[in-house]
């Protein structure tokens, strides 16, 4: 089913725009879910979702280059670091996020996208779905699609669910498959340690899993965030949003990953204010109050041997824009 409405969709190709840039580069951010309430899987499979979105500071960089006019007209994506994990395929969510664009609004120009990488892969914080927003962003302006924020948004949606948000960025909540986001105001600034895992965790996997784990069936969805979280965001204050971290997917990624728990009881006994699997892990993030505070929980982290690395980062930053 398409949702989007408004695109053109006629079956005349639009020409390429001369004179308009030869490359576009954007950067589009990765993300954590600070609350997470998941329901029981509708007939499409999809679980129904409130969430919170923040985007953190691991920026994706897609950079979209017009092709030579006499080449093959084609979508190629080339990795800036080749990882055996992030396919350069029909697959790839930025090639599916070009391809969905050029037929939507009738394009007929190829692109040749150039990726870096900087968020983990199959971590649970959207890394590929940061790269299908930027791609979305990146063709539309090499293309001149002339797309608004309301028709990427729809065309994000049919990507995956956690597409729409990476567009928006900052600090989002999420209803729906999690792909209906509307921006939250909040103020200051988080500091995250990120505890990276060397293998990944499948997404689908872990909605099987908690399917399973929740037998009958889960309990009812929150239908809205908790005051108390929304106002500690307003308040910019770590401390007041520590107790209200929450992850209704934690409890499988940890059946599927025991040692997880292990990871956070070492950030939490290094002093981190709360850790928790960010979405469907298995990165395990840890808010902390400052520098200091995260220096303490990366040494012991990388002292624990149970993650292959850790990170700091700061959130909430902007959602996908053009650069350079
Ligand atoms: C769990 C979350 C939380 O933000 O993120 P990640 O931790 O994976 O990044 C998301 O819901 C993941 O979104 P995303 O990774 O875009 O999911 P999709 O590609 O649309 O779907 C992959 C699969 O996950 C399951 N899925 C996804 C979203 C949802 N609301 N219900 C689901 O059951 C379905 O089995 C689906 O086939
Ligand atoms: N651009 C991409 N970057 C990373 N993985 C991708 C991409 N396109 C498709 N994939 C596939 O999607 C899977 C999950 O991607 P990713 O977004 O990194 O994780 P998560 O869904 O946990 O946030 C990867 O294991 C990979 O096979």
């Amino acid at each position: 089913m398409s949702h989007l409405r408004s695109v053109p969709c006629g079956p005349e190709p639009v020409p390429p725009r001369s004179g308009s840039a030869a490359s576009v580069r954007v950067e589009a951010p990765g993300k954590v879910n600070l609350f997470l309430s998941v329901g029981a899987p509708g007939p499409d499979g999809y679980h129904p979702l409130t969430t919170v979105f923040q985007a953190v500071r691991l920026i994706e960089t897609v950079t979209a280059r017009r092709q030579p006019s006499q080449s093959r007209q084609d979508i190629t994506l080339t990795l800036e670091e080749p990882d055996d994990a992030v396919p350069t395929d029909e697959t790839n969510l930025a090639v599916r996020a070009a391809r969905l664009l050029a037929q939507a609004t009738g394009v007929s120009e190829g692109v040749d996208l150039l990726l870096r990488k900087r968020v983990p892969v199959a971590g649970g914080m959207a890394g590929g779905s940061a790269d299908a927003a930027a791609a979305l962003v990146a063709c539309n302006t090499l293309w001149g699609t002339g797309l608004g924020p309301g028709e990427l948004a729809a065309l994000a949606a049919q990507l995956g669910a956690d597409v729409p948000f990476p567009l928006i960025g900052s600090t989002a909540v999420g209803h729906g498959r999690g792909d209906l986001v509307t921006p939250l105001m909040t103020r200051g600034s988080y500091q995250w340690v990120i505890a990276l895992q060397e293998r990944g965790l499948s997404t689908p996997e872990v909605f099987r899993r908690f399917d399973e784990l929740s037998g009958q069936g889960p309990a009812p969805i929150a239908q809205e965030v908790p005051e108390a979280m929304t106002a500690a965001l307003r308040a910019g204050d770590p401390r007041a949003l520590a107790p209200h971290l929450h992850n209704d997917l934690q409890a499988a990624a940890l059946d599927l990953r025991p040692e997880l728990a292990e990871v956070i009881a070492l950030a939490e006994q290094a002093g981190a204010l709360r850790a928790i699997v960010s979405g469907s892990g298995p990165t395990v993030v840890a808010l902390v109050e400052d520098a200091a505070g995260a220096q303490r929980v990366r040494r012991a982290l990388e002292a624990g041997g149970l993650c292959s690395r850790t990170l700091r980062v700061d959130a909430p930053v902007a959602g996908a824009r053009v650069v350079g």
